[in-house]
């Protein structure tokens, strides 16, 4: 079996760890159980966290023993970020937040089996928790210079807004909740993102302190685009996990939209594919570029493992059907709309022509344009080409009594929407 340290690094999925070579043994040497939080700031998880859940799910195949923790007590207090203090949510939407963030991340997870994964919250053990017992227990253990050289609060302590005590005080609370879980369940091994650095070392200095036990951290490396913009913008914002909050469609873009220069990089971090499957995909990349068989591989793979087989395939389905290798009509209204979402989009009433539609919708740049087009037949409605520049589109052309697809040659897509 190989080095599940050298299989990560290989995947990318390691910046940084404290002691290299105590924490290969000790993944070597039997189960170890380790632990990732995720913070209800927001009713779904998004791309960065699917990182850390699918770090936690590779250790938990090769047999370690997962927690993953939702903070419902650190939710309520907010770990400083770069951008400013946040706004404290209220009770109620944290506590909803948090159970909605359990049961996504309860999906990636084996809960059953040899080495099953606990979901905790942390507000179990820090919501009883008194003023004074923090500060004379815990409080007690922590340097003010230490805490104020964390690079998230130095740099919020050196902006004009500067920092509340609120927020200063995070660290405190992640340091507690490993040191829980280590007390619990021996948990010895905390994953994060790279920027959890400082936040991870809290609970490793604690722990050291009060148990005089060593643990270890490990974190993953921000993800990036070869081209320098952000990976993971959208414009719905950050592509987020909850069906809901992005449909499954539009998820699926955004992963088979990936550049050739990252797609590899993706496939290694994001799926399961072995070293061999991912190597004849990069082969693929280099030889046959425009079939991309490494992006629909990537797409499929991930919108599997977070909106399942049957929901991966529908949305196949319609991106086939809208360039026009597929039934348009089988498409179900729901499966439909999301697909049409992206598509530039014009309103039009049953009977309005093709002709002034298509030049609405921006497929074409004029009238002339318009009526050149269709008589080299370049022109599509529902997939079926438009043979006359008189063709309208009547009421039976919108499907589902909403939706007229409108093609122009082989790609280019927009949407008629019925006026209700
Ligand atoms: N601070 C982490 C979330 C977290 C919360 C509690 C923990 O014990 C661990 C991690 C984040 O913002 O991503």
């Amino acid at each position: 079996m190989t080095d599940i340290l050298d299989e990560l690094q290989w995947r990318g999925l390691v910046a940084q760890s404290t002691d290299e070579t105590a924490l290969r043994d000790a993944l070597a040497e039997g189960p170890v159980t380790y632990y990732c939080g995720f913070d209800p700031t927001a009713p779904s998880l998004h791309h960065g966290h699917l990182v850390q859940l699918l770090l936690l799910r590779h250790l938990q195949l090769a047999g370690h023993r997962p927690i993953a923790l939702v903070g419902g007590a650190t939710g309520m207090i907010g770990d400083p970020r770069e951008s400013g203090e946040r706004v404290l949510n209220t009770k109620d939407t944290v506590a909803e937040w948090t159970d909605r963030l359990r049961s996504q991340v309860s999906r990636f997870l084996d809960l059953d089996g040899a080495n099953p994964a606990r979901v905790v919250n942390n507000l179990d053990w820090t919501g009883d928790l008194t003023a004074i017992d923090f500060l004379r227990e815990i409080g007690k253990h922590y340097r003010l210079g230490t805490m104020l050289a964390k690079d998230t609060v130095a740099r919020r302590l050196n902006s004009e807004q500067g920092i509340s005590f609120t927020e200063f005080s995070y660290q405190i609370l992640q340091g507690i909740d490993f040191r829980e879980l280590f007390l619990r369940y021996d948990c010895t091994l905390q994953t994060g993102g790279n920027d959890q650095w400082g936040n991870l070392l809290s609970g490793v200095e604690l722990i050291r302190k009060t148990e005089q036990s060593s643990v270890h951290v490990m974190t993953t490396p921000l993800i990036t685009k070869s081209d320098g913009t952000k990976f993971g913008k959208t414009e719905g914002g950050a592509v987020w996990l909850d069906a809901e909050m992005m449909s499954p469609y539009a998820f699926y873009q955004f992963w088979v939209n990936a550049e050739d220069a990252d797609v590899v990089r993706f496939l290694k971090i994001f799926t399961f594919r072995s070293r061999d499957e991912i190597a004849e995909l990069e082969e693929a990349v280099q030889e046959r570029p425009a079939a991309r068989e490494a992006q629909r591989v990537l797409a499929t793979d991930v919108t599997t493992l977070v909106h399942g087989a049957e929901a991966t395939e529908a949305v196949i389905t319609a991106s086939k059907a809208l360039f026009g290798r597929g039934d348009l009509d089988a498409l179900d209204e729901a499966t439909l709309a999301a697909a049409v979402h992206e598509l530039p989009s014009v309103t039009v009433t049953a009977g309005d022509g093709v002709v002034d539609a298509i030049v609405a919708a921006g497929l074409v740049a004029s009238k002339g344009a318009a009526r050149r087009a269709i008589g080299e037949g370049g022109v599509y409605v529902n997939n079926a080409k438009v043979t006359s520049s008189e063709a309208e589109l009547d009421a039976a052309a919108f499907l589902h009594g909403r939706f007229a697809v409108l093609r122009r040659g082989k790609r280019t897509l927009a949407v008629a929407e019925s006026q209700a």
